[in-house]
């Protein structure tokens, strides 16, 4: 069968000089959930942004079959490739409806209001909230609003930027709930970043460990649901990170 999604051979420069991936390769089965770990700097964004086709690369990148070079970053969000970034870049002034509407902007007016109700149903704690400014929403809620409005854009492949990112425990454990709740429900592919492996495991099917751009190990989740091969990966790929 045919990955979702398959990254082959790439590479992301920042300048001549500066390397910040170096020959990664991995694949995201249809359905699959793939997580990107490692410390600040590994170059986990800098992997989704290839993805997203939001910096150049070099190296193949194929989405269904489809070789993705010279697609920009707008025909790959049509095709179902969806990226949410680090830091949510949620529009503060505007309501929570119509930052979701934002995400949905090229859906025609039926199919737009169909996914808002979706996207609420999912997240009922910005449900009630739908017609308040987004900067009133806590932390974690700002973070589902980011979620749903990639949601929005209807996507086959959800690429999550570090969706824990500056939250208090339950509130990531709100999070990642959902998204498991997502899972179960669609046969989305999702590529997560993330710092937390334990986190990570409840939700992902295999893990890939980056270091100074380079993929340095994979391990399954079912293999690490062994305690002794948790602490193993966390001492040997992650360090202080996990
Ligand atoms: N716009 C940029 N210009 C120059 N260098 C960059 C740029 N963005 C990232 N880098 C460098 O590329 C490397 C990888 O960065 P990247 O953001 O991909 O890592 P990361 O694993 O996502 O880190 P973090 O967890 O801190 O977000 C780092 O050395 C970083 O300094």
């Amino acid at each position: 069968m045919t990955d979702l999604l398959n990254v082959s051979g790439l590479s992301v420069f920042y300048g001549a000089k500066a390397q910040a991936v170096e020959n990664v390769s991995f694949a995201v089965p249809s359905g699959k959930v793939v997580a990107l770990l490692g410390a600040n700097g590994a170059g986990k964004t800098s992997i989704m942004k290839a993805i997203a086709g939001l910096i150049p690369a070099r190296g193949a990148i194929s989405f269904d079959g489809v070789d993705l070079a010279g697609t920009p970053a707008r025909e790959r969000v049509k095709r179902g490739i969806v990226y949410v970034p680090e830091g949510r870049e949620i529009v503060r002034e505007m309501t929570v409806r119509e930052n979701l509407v934002l995400g949905g902007y090229h859906l025609g007016g039926r199919e737009r209001k169909d996914r808002t109700a979706m996207v609420l149903d999912l997240f009922p704690e910005i449900a009630n909230k739908a017609d308040g400014a987004a900067w009133r929403l806590s932390g974690g809620e700002q973070q589902m609003l980011a979620i749903g409005r990639g949601l929005m854009a209807g996507p086959r492949l959800l690429l999550l930027d570090e969706p824990s990112l500056g939250l208090a425990p339950m509130l990531v454990r709100r999070v990642f709930d959902r998204l498991r709740a997502i899972r179960q429900e669609t046969d989305l592919g999702i590529v997560l970043v993330e710092q937390n492996l334990v986190m990570s495991m409840r939700l992902c099917d295999d893990l890939y460990f980056l270091r100074g751009g380079m993929l340095v190990g994979h391990r399954s989740a079912e293999e690490l649901k062994d305690s002794a091969a948790r602490q193993e990966a966390i001492d040997v790929y992650l360090g202080a990170a996990a």
